[in-house]
């Protein structure tokens, strides 16, 4: 139903001092005004319970008080809409569970692009990294070392380009081996807001030339750009990092929307962003290789009104595509045959949210946590 004319909805934010800075633009504040949605900031120094209320709550913050914060602020306000769920979101912060969700999609009978993710290894404890054999594996150098725990930390971004077992010793586990894939030096970058998907490319590491690998010392460090400082992350910084040759060629949008959607589903988040590189080996082979909470929005041209639309539109419980919701029938096809999106080997069927395990409908609140579903 129809909200009465006027009515004005409240939306909190808690996000931290940067990720405030960057997102919440003047222009964004605007133009949701226009449709009736207030943005307002939730003071972190004094208890959400206090503040409000609010018809949604936005949220990048973690933790077990914030968590507490979230569960008294729905008992109080069952109706509220916290976007998204703590556990949902905490699935993210370590790079096994964070891809496994790729894995468990499956795209039938599609004979032109494929997609899955490098293959990689967790190692926990140094006395493990020394005994490491890559190849019993399946990996061989050169491999990625990432933290495994991907928590938004300077420390959780630090990665090393390993190239053979000296490089090895000098990493600090709990970490990730990956493997690395040449990929051309592109790297596409997938944003989802709801329903709303939009990829842009970007420069990426360069490819490794594997007959170099002997002459090349143990290892290469470096940190992802979301942990510059704001002079580094100006503008510029990513008009370079932009890339506009006009050459790369783009993956297949619908295949791209099917992934976003099937991951949607499948971890119950609207607001994500992950990574795609482009095998060369293979071709038309996609790998994801990270999947972040809440990204940078604000480098999306015209972010204002695809953030303004989802909160419209969650705010009004309606969706877009209702067809998206309802996965009787093969739609969207990526390729020439019909895909399918299917959460597979988690026992769920379709029509369940492989998160929650609750059945899915339009926008429809899960009244239990106050999320809701995708
Ligand atoms: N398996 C891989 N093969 C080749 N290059 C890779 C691989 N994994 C990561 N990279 C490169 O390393 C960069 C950083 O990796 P990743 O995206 O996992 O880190 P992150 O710190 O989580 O990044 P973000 O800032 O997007 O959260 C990627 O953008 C890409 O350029
Ligand atoms: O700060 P930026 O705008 O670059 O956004 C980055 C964001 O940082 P912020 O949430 O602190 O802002 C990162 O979050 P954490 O992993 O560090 O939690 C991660 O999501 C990156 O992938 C985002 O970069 P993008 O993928 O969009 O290029
Ligand atoms: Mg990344
Ligand atoms: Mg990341």
């Amino acid at each position: 139903m129809e909200e009465p004319m006027g009515r004005r909805f409240a939306v909190g934010y808690a996000l931290a001092s940067k990720k405030q800075a960057s997102f919440i633009r003047i222009s964004l504040i605007n133009v949701a005004k226009e449709k009736n949605i207030d943005l307002i900031k939730i003071d972190l120094e004094k208890p959400l319970i206090e503040q409000g209320p609010f018809d949604l709550v936005l949220h990048k913050i973690y933790g077990a008080e914030w968590r507490q914060q979230l569960a008294e602020y729905s008992a109080k306000y069952p109706n509220v809409l916290i976007i998204d769920s703590l556990d949902a979101i905490e699935r993210l912060h370590n790079r096994i569970s964070m891809l496994q969700v790729v894995t468990e999609l499956n795209v039938v009978e599609c004979e032109t692009v494929s997609f899955g993710i490098p293959k990689q290894i967790a190692v926990y404890d140094s006395g493990a990294m020394e005994e490491m054999d890559l190849e019993s594996e399946g990996l061989k150098f050169p491999v990625i070392a990432k933290p495994l725990v991907a928590d938004g930390s300077a420390k959780s971004h630090k990665m090393s380009l390993v190239y053979n077992r000296d490089g090895l010793s000098k990493l600090k586990p709990p970490v990730v081996l990956q493997e690395f894939v040449n990929h051309g030096g592109v790297i596409f970058k997938v944003y989802v807001v709801g329903e709303y998907v939009k990829c842009v490319k970007r420069k990426s590491l360069p490819d490794v030339n594997e007959e170099n690998l002997g002459s090349l010392k143990g290892s290469l460090s470096f940190s992802q750009v979301s942990n510059l400082n704001n002079v580094e992350r100006s503008g510029a910084y990513y008009r370079m990092m932009d890339l506009d040759d006009g050459k790369t060629e783009m993956p297949p949008m619908n295949f791209l929307v099917d992934i976003a959607r099937g991951l949607r589903r499948a971890m119950g988040l609207h607001l994500f962003n992950f990574d795609v590189i482009r095998d060369t080996r293979i071709g038309n082979r996609y790998l994801v290789i990270d999947i972040n909470y809440f990204p940078g929005y604000a480098k999306m041209p015209g972010y204002e009104q695809v953030l303004t639309d989802f909160f419209w539109d969650v705010l009004h419980k309606k969706s877009n595509d209702k067809k998206d919701v309802n996965l009787d029938g093969l739609k969207q096809s990526s390729c020439e045959k019909e895909v399918r999106m299917l959460v597979n080997n988690t026992g769920y069927d379709e029509g369940h949210d492989g998160a929650s395990n609750l059945p899915i409908s339009p926008l429809k609140r899960d009244e239990k946590e106050n999320t809701i579903q995708v």
